[in-house]
């Protein structure tokens, strides 16, 4: 019923615009629309809804949305709204996120209904004609930490808005006057450009006037005697403290001891799940700059990648439309504090061939880390997708040496970390993505340690695992080269090392070999040629040359025996002597 209820409401909201709307996608306009909306777990309330950039003018008409009083997230961003700030928001009591930014909304903001929205954290109306002074009512949103107003027409002083969780400020290009007050001078001086604004020093430079019109010498005299008693006064205070303890013994220390805050760290910024009880986290790498959060996180669009083994990996398109991969752990089998010292290793890796660790998450129920997306998908993709359709697009040899080459020197970075001792545990075609450039980029790092281990039967017949592997925690260097020659061989050949059905026209009936066995098995019986994908022999060029050394190079990757395996360092160097890629 009440879910009705919301849906009747957007849809009163929506009918609103229809014609407009139409215009605007002739094929499926409502279709388009859903996809912005989401429910709550229960599916009985709409939470969500984002409609940015879809054409809409005029007012936002007055109690439709304001009836959705579940709502959380609500983007209007980037329409054309016109008129005041809408009065009937002040029902939206749980909303948290607030997006307006880019409409035509004008007049002043009216301190009553923004006090009412206690639950929001971020505020955006930056890019509208909003005027009137800033409300000191915003004070009362605790939990604010975004606050944009931006490109408006605020006027008068700043209010000293006191909101400890305030992390991110922006007045600037708007007709304020006065001086920044106290609580937002922590604020970079850009965020108050475009004002008549100063900070306090001048006032500062008035405290430091001389007081009571003293001399300048009366003064300093004073100043010197109060310093004398000072100090005396401390030394008494010392020396009797000093004193007490040794008759005492055991002297109590006064107050209490403050726990470390990891937020002070360098680099780290913690910012707690005030929703969980059980001590859910998220830590950021590289800096406090980061423009999302784990209420952003979680409050983005998802769409699922893909289910592995361990985890369901997700697509995530945060408002500014920025988007991160988010991998929802399922396995994980180590406790709190060796999850987070491995991600704080994986989090150390910076490399242009690696997927970066952007943060990590734990809580009791729910482990994510969160790396960087890469919209060209995986070499898994581009090597098998859409095989013998006709919108395939073949992907060249140049391709294939760059994506070897990337994926083999963001190896090496791999196994330069923890002091030289990690490995990777899982190299596969769908754990190596492409750059802008096609060049491999290495994903999936640092999960394999901390997952459940996969069992024998599934190692042997994934077509990836070195031999000696019966244990996939127990990943060595020796293993990760041994997987990244198999990927070098499905890059000549175009076989799945996953499917052996590929491999069956030369196998005998029920004989499960392996690509490695199979690649051997046909250049003794056959012509080497015979083994290269057709896709890349079709290529005029004559690389059939640089192509055999490539298959040398894996095969010696792939032997048996760990020891007869070269370095990944050497791998990187003899991929290079194939051709330099970079310079292209
Ligand atoms: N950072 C990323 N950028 C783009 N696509 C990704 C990224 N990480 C994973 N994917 C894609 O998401 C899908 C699911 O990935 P996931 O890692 O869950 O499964 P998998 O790689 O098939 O198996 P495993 O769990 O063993 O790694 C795969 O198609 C993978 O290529």
């Amino acid at each position: 019923q009440t879910l009705d209820d919301d849906k009747k409401a957007l849809l009163t909201f929506l009918s609103h615009f229809n014609s407009s709307l139409l215009r605007w996608n002739q094929s499926s306009p409502v279709c388009h629309l859903w996809t912005g909306v989401s429910c709550n777990a229960n599916r009985d309330r709409i939470v969500s809804v984002r409609l940015p950039a879809v054409g809409f003018n005029g007012l936002i008409p007055p109690f439709t949305i304001s009836r959705l009083s579940s709502l959380k997230f609500l983007s209007l961003r980037n329409n054309h709204f016109t008129g005041d700030f809408p009065s009937d928001f002040i029902n939206l009591k749980n909303l948290t996120h607030l997006y307006l930014q880019h409409n035509y909304l004008s007049g002043p903001l009216l301190p009553v209904i923004l006090s009412e929205l206690k639950n929001l954290k971020v505020l955006d109306l930056s890019n509208n004609g909003f005027n009137g002074s800033i409300p000191a009512s915003l004070s009362g949103l605790t939990s604010l930490r975004v606050l944009n107003l931006a490109n408006n027409s605020f006027s008068g002083e700043i209010p000293d808005l006191d909101l400890p969780k305030l992390s991110q400020v922006n007045l600037s290009n708007n007709k304020l006057v006065g001086t920044i007050p106290k609580s937002l001078q922590r604020f970079q001086r850009s965020a108050f450009s475009g004002n008549k604004v100063s900070n306090n020093t001048t006032q500062r430079q008035r405290q430091h006037k001389i007081p009571f019109g003293l001399s300048q010498i009366a003064f300093l005299l004073i100043l010197a005697a109060v310093c004398v008693l000072g100090f005396s006064g401390f030394s008494y205070t010392m020396i009797t403290c000093c004193l007490r303890k040794k008759c005492f013994g055991k002297a109590r220390i006064p107050g209490k001891l403050r726990k470390r805050d990891s937020s002070s760290s360098p680099g780290n910024w913690t910012a707690r799940d005030d929703n969980t009880e059980e001590g859910g986290k998220i830590i950021f790498f590289g800096g406090r700059n980061h423009s999302f959060d784990l209420d952003d996180l979680l409050s983005s669009s998802a769409e699922v990648l893909g289910k592995g083994a361990f985890s369901t990996t997700y697509k995530v398109t945060m408002e500014d439309m920025s988007t991160v991969v988010v991998k929802r752990l399922k396995e994980v089998v180590v406790g709190r504090r060796e999850f987070e010292q491995q991600m704080e290793i994986i989090g150390m890796i910076r490399h242009e061939f690696v997927a970066e660790l952007k943060a990590y998450y734990y809580s009791k129920d729910d482990k994510l880390a969160v790396y960087s997306y890469y919209s060209q998908g995986s070499l898994f993709q581009m090597l098998h997708g859409n095989r013998g359709k006709y919108h395939r697009v073949p992907l060249d040899w140049d391709a294939r040496l760059r994506i070897a080459t990337g994926a083999a020197r963001g190896l090496a970075t791999i196994h330069e970390g923890n002091n030289g001792k990690l490995s990777h545990g899982n190299i596969k075609s769908s754990n190596i993505f492409l750059d802008s450039q096609c060049y491999g980029c290495i994903g999936d790092l640092g999960l394999t340690t901390i997952m459940r281990s996969l069992p024998q039967t599934t190692c042997l017949t994934s077509g990836y695992h070195a031999p000696e592997i019966t244990d996939t925690r127990r990943s060595t260097q020796f293993s990760d080269v041994y997987s990244f020659g198999v990927v070098l061989l499905e890059l000549l050949t175009g076989k799945s090392p996953v499917s052996p059905a590929e491999l069956a026209p030369t196998t005998r009936q029920g004989e499960n070999m392996d690509l490695a066995s199979w690649i051997k098995n046909v250049v003794a019986k056959e012509w080497t040629g015979e083994v290269f994908d057709m896709e890349i022999l079709s290529q005029s060029g004559g690389f059939e040359e640089e192509m055999v050394e490539m298959l040398q190079i894996g095969l010696a990757c792939v032997a048996l025996k760990q020891q007869d395996r070269p370095h990944i360092a050497q791998v990187v160097k003899l991929i290079e002597d194939i051709r330099s890629v970079d310079a292209e």
